[in-house]
């Protein structure tokens, strides 16, 4: 056995979980969560983010007058995840395995503090021998509270947790190299670091998904940047999670079974960085930098942002703010942890002899 995989992140998405009419497909649940109860059982830490509260609440109830797009989302959400957890917990009860409901939203990962007190939740729940079921608290978080998608929340959980893979189910065996409807297409099997998918993916999406292939895509990167295994399969296959992981764990070559994997970085990443990585929606300011920073930064050698480096500070910024770092040609090339406040980084700012205003500790560059 190549790796022994003993903690995994499973995102299973609103297709797999429907059915056409937008009814809760109750068997096809039913097979995952016999699948990731035999998984538990062997002893792999499995941390599920599961999709279909709108799904499951839309075929629940049928309001008489007609409601935006914002309502019908906090309706059905708020039926439909009470629906699901429900479902979840007499499924994996025949198994007589327990399991938890995370629900959490964007702003939960902005602050190291509130990142860490979600990591601790689940860590002690798995420590308890309980699956976290985790999903966006979509009565809440709306517009731009929002998450692109589960793909991207599964992401955020996948990194935070440490996981050594993240499996994402769809409705499509992988990422096809042209448009999935072509019958000359094919999966693409495995992606390397680097690789330009962006002519491949089609826009569209599943009738009951939010984000489509190019999140899915976006996400599965960073992921793997960060050394963690990514694969997206299709949920809709009998025994997939089953057969992923044996093939995964032998490395075996098996044809039949089709699906993408993106390989990992095999340089480490802390975890600080981790968030720092996964951060840059909160961003509070940005650091300018000359051509010279730009062109160290882009090097292999372990640098932090001086002052003397910085041509401009924008915005307002605290110290432990995330900050965006942008080149000398105006492109965004990192987000890092703020030293200091930006009326300091101000003060600083082109001068020798001064401290970091970004350490690189707490630097990412992409
Ligand atoms: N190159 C591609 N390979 C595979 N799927 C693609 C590609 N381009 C676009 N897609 C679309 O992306 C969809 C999956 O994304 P999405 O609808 O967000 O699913 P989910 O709800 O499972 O997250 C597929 O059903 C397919 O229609
Ligand atoms: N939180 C929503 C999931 C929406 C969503 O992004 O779904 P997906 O397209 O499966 O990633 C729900 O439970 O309905």
């Amino acid at each position: 056995m190549e790796q022994q995989l003993t903690r995994i992140a499973v995102k299973i998405g609103s297709n797999v979980l429907t059915r056409r009419d937008g009814t809760l497909d109750v068997t096809r649940m039913s097979a995952l969560v016999d699948q990731i109860a035999g998984l538990h059982k062997a002893g792999v830490e499995i941390i599920l983010v599961s999709s279909g509260a709108v799904a499951s609440g839309r075929s629940e109830i049928h309001p008489t007058k007609k409601l935006d797009s914002v309502d019908q989302r906090q309706l059905f959400s708020a039926v439909g995840q009470a629906k699901l957890i429900n479902r979840y917990y007499e499924l994996f009860r025949e198994h007589g395995i327990p399991v938890g409901q995370v629900l959490t939203m964007k702003e939960n990962f902005g602050t190291r503090r509130h990142y860490l007190n979600q990591k601790n939740c689940m860590t002690v729940m798995l420590e308890n021998g309980v699956i976290p079921i985790v999903n966006e608290n979509d009565t809440i978080s709306v517009s731009e509270l929002m998450f692109t998608d589960n793909d991207e929340l599964s992401g955020l959980i996948a990194s935070m947790m440490d996981v050594q893979a993240l499996i994402i189910l769809s409705n499509i065996d992988g990422i096809y190299n042209g448009s999935p409807a072509d019958p000359a297409s094919e999966v693409i099997r495995e992606i390397e670091h680097g690789k330009d998918l962006s002519s491949y993916i089609q826009t569209s999406k599943s009738s009951f998904g939010r984000g489509g292939m190019l999140t899915k895509t976006n996400i599965a990167r960073k992921v793997a940047d960060e050394g963690i295994t990514v694969i997206i399969a299709n949920g809709k296959r009998d025994n997939i999670l089953t057969d992923i992981l044996r093939n995964e764990e032998l490395r075996m070559k098996n044809e039949e079974l089709k699906y993408t994997r993106f390989i990992p970085s095999p340089e480490p990443v802390s975890s600080v960085k981790k968030w720092i990585a996964h951060s840059e929606g909160f961003a509070k300011g940005e650091l300018h930098i000359n051509e010279c920073a730009t062109k160290i930064l882009a090097s292999d050698k372990a640098v932090s942002i001086l002052p003397i480096g910085i041509t401009d500070v924008r915005g307002g910024f605290e110290k432990d703010d995330i900050v965006r770092i942008i080149d000398h040609t105006g492109n965004a090339v990192g987000v890092g942890k703020a030293n200091c406040n930006s009326e300091q980084a101000r003060e600083a700012m082109g001068k020798h002899g001064k401290k970091p205003v970004v350490h690189y500790d707490y630097l990412y560059i992409e």
